[in-house]
């Protein structure tokens, strides 16, 4: 079973719970508890994989808290970045988020690759009021090394779901990675060990 932890992070009212919901309900219900925070569970087969994956989704932030992170880069193996495409400081937030994430002495949390974000531009259904480009979007993401997509939480369910599959894929290819890494350093240091005792076994 394979276990994948997901925070959903970025500004206040950008649609965290909605995106969260939406995809362990298929409902948009406009209207969320926000003042309590929530993991949710759910097990899913993906590409013939059983996976156990669990969803952090805080309690409002206020965009002028410090960005610490410490905890949540310590617990999660990914990270979903929401803003809202009509909402400038969201997008500022959502930045700040990101160069905490992508923070050199950050990596040292929990692993020794550096974890999966997927940026989310919310709302897309608000683009008549649109204050953040598709293009500044991207171009965020690619140069730090995020996925990218726009969608709205409100109008569309597919979208959503694929979003966190896309994340989910993302962190399980970076796990095979990390096995990797780990298993081919300890291939070495064993036949560092091995060259040692070796010479010297021959020395006797
Ligand atoms: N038009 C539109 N409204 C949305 C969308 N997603 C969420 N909302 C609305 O935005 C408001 C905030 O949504 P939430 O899901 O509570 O946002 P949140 O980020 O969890 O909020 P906090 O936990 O308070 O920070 C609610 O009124 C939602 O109905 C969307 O895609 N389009």
């Amino acid at each position: 079973m394979n276990e994948v932890k997901i925070a959903v992070l970025g500004g206040e009212g950008t649609g965290k719970s909605a995106l969260t919901v939406r995809f362990l309900t298929k409902r948009f219900i406009g209207e969320y508890a926000s003042n309590f925070e929530s993991i949710y569970n759910k097990h899913l087969c993906l590409e013939g994989k059983q996976i156990n994956l669990e969803i952090y989704d805080p309690c409002s932030q206020s965009q002028k808290k410090k960005v610490s992170l410490t905890s949540e880069l310590h617990w999660a193996d990914g990270f979903v970045i929401v803003y809202d495409i009509s909402d400038r400081s969201s997008f500022a937030f959502a930045k700040a988020l990101i160069y905490r994430i992508r923070e050199p002495q950050s990596s040292h949390c929990k692993r020794a690759l550096e974890p999966a974000v997927l940026l989310v531009g919310n709302k897309q259904d608000l683009c008549h009021v649109r204050e953040v480009g598709w293009e500044e979007g991207q171009r965020l993401a690619l140069d730090n090394r995020c996925q990218f997509c726009e969608l709205s939480a409100a109008e569309q369910c597919v979208e959503v779901e694929m979003m966190f599959l896309r994340i989910i894929k993302d962190i399980l290819i970076h796990c095979k990675l990390k096995e990797k890494r780990r298993s081919s350093g300890s291939k070495s240091v064993a036949k560092l060990i091995n060259n040692v005792f070796g010479k010297r076994r021959k020395s006797v």
